[in-house]
């Protein structure tokens, strides 16, 4: 349970219109270490608005944000990573041409030690073995570490991409919609793969849209509907009907 703790993610009052469109309307949302939250709604609920503006990529009209507790500017990506925050969206911004290491490390490549890096060679064995590391410690199978990632299956490319982000996030990952375009094993495989992120630590966010994979893994859901967080249930409290009908307002608003 969460009591008497800090969130590691705090949101208060995030408004965000496009033209006549109130996409975010003063949501809050919180986060706590070492928890999975689930955030689902209807199309065009928010959902997506929302991470992206926990993840720096998207401006705010009003609201604060809080990281462990303090106040942060969120102004872009690059200042929610050095927070320890990632983000995996649906397209998982893998380069095809690069390599599982390659992708890993894309922007953070290790230099040599030594001479060699300052002219510019890179640690490749290091980053070879701490890529594996990483596959390995989320039970993802790489099929290989040196082909290109575009030959990969869809479920091999989403393990590589949530592994990426999660050995650069030391606090929060989002996950949009992560097992949309999965089949039933790859599907159970990443199910696996947030409970094990949830398990070292660190808190997990993921969009769905289904229902079972919400009750399954989420520990807490939150609800939004046009642009608001409509409620907050404990997934072991809460049912399908319930969280469709909080989502399409056939139930009273609330939270527990
Ligand atoms: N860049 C944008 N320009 C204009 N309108 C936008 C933009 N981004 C989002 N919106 C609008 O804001 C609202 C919320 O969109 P958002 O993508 O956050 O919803 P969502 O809950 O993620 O939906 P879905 O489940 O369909 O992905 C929608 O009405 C959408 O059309």
């Amino acid at each position: 349970m969460t009591v008497g703790q800090i969130p590691i993610l705090e949101a208060r009052g995030l408004t965000r219109s496009f033209g006549s469109v109130r996409a975010l309307d003063a949501v809050d949302f919180e986060i706590y270490p070492g928890e999975v939250v689930a955030l689902i709604g209807d199309n065009g609920a928010g959902k997506s608005t929302l991470v992206k503006a926990l993840s720096g990529s998207l401006a705010l009209d009003s609201g604060e944000i809080l990281f462990a507790g303090g106040r942060v500017d969120l102004d872009s990506p690059t200042a929610a990573s050095q927070l320890g925050i990632e983000t995996v969206y649906q397209d998982l911004a893998l380069a095809p041409h690069l390599n599982p290491v390659q992708n890993m490390f894309l922007g953070r490549e290790l230099p040599r030690k030594g001479v060699a890096g300052r002219f510019g060679f890179l640690d490749n064995k290091a980053m070879a073995l701490r890529s594996k590391q990483a596959f390995d410690d989320l039970g993802a199978t790489v099929r290989s570490l040196t082909d290109p990632v575009g030959g990969m299956s869809g479920g091999q490319r989403q393990a590589i991409a949530i592994a990426r982000a999660v050995a650069w996030a030391k606090g929060v990952v989002f996950l949009d919609e992560p097992t949309a375009a999965l089949g039933v094993v790859q599907t159970k495989n990443v199910l696996e793969t947030i409970r094990r992120v949830r398990d070292k630590g660190v808190a997990v966010v993921f969009i769905s849209h289904s229902m079972p994979h919400v009750i399954e893994v989420a520990d807490r859901v939150q609800v939004l509907r046009l642009g608001r967080r409509v409620a907050t249930y404990q997934a072991k409290d809460t049912s399908m009907e319930e969280l469709v009908g909080a989502m399409t307002g056939a139930v009273a608003q609330g939270a527990k």
